[in-house]
């Protein structure tokens, strides 16, 4: 379970979190929901050790990320807001090379690196050198970089950007069967279609604090509203979080 209880950031005079509080239970998918600068990557970020947070505590299965980043970081994957791939790599070398770090080794590693290319339809990339590569293919590898370890837990910062269609269904079949295996998956989004289809659970995040949480249902209820979008509206007092 990755709880987050009253976290507190700020950046010179920003405040990117203002006692942010929610929680992302195993063998659910959690959404974050939220306007541009309303902390959901400072929240992620926090989550994953990269930041730290003035107060409060992002916990991963009880372990405090601000205090022991690795040990909380153990048990997650991460697909960041940013990543940068090693050009000279093929996509098969950057995966095994991720699940190395994770510890994995020999003919162990070998086998989940082709089983992860496999899942996420990359065979055709695998062998092939990452320069060059398109927005997507680079999504994918950074996808399979965040799983091959079959981590507990799951954080994506706006996983489906740059996808076409039938990457986007890949990634929300895999997201499923790994929900189904018990993970828990924490993401952000501005893609409501997704939420919507996806989520067990919505957080729904305006400056720093959450502004409404519940499933897409008990949203639309709240705000008397039939899709997810407009009771996003409702809730945020303006369209500025939704894609197009
Ligand atoms: N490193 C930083 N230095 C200064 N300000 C920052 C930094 N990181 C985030 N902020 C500020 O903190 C606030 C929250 O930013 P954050 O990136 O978490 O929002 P977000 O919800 O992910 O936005 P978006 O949907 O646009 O990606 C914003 O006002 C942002 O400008």
């Amino acid at each position: 379970m990755i709880e987050v209880k009253s976290l507190h950031k700020t950046f010179s005079k920003v405040i990117a979190l203002d006692g942010l509080s929610f929680s992302a239970p195993e063998g659910q998918i959690t959404g974050l929901l939220g306007p541009n600068g309303a902390g959901k990557t400072t929240c992620l970020r926090t989550i994953y050790g990269l930041l730290r947070a003035d107060s409060g505590q992002a916990l991963i299965d009880g372990v405090d990320a601000n205090l022991n980043p690795l040990q909380a970081r153990r048990h997650i994957g991460i697909f960041p807001d940013k990543f940068g791939l090693y050009e000279r790599l093929t996509a098969r070398e950057q995966v095994a090379y991720f699940a190395t770090l994770h510890g994995m080794k020999g003919e162990h590693r070998d086998q989940a690196v082709a089983e992860v290319l496999k899942r996420l339809d990359m065979d055709a990339i695998a062998d092939r050198r990452a320069q060059g590569f398109s927005q997507g293919q680079r999504m994918k590898v950074a996808l399979a970089q965040a799983i091959v370890h079959q981590p507990k837990h799951l954080i994506l910062d706006e996983p489906s950007r740059g996808l076409d269609v039938m990457s986007t269904r890949v990634l929300r079949d895999l997201l499923r069967e790994l929900r189904q295996q018990g993970t828990s998956i924490l993401f952000s989004s501005h893609v409501m279609q997704e939420v919507a289809a996806l989520c067990d659970q919505v957080v729904v995040i305006a400056k720093g604090k959450v502004a409404a949480q519940g499933t897409t249902e008990e949203l639309c209820e709240l705000t008397g509203e039939t899709a997810l979008e407009e009771a996003f509206v409702k809730i945020i007092g303006t369209d500025e979080g939704i894609a197009a």
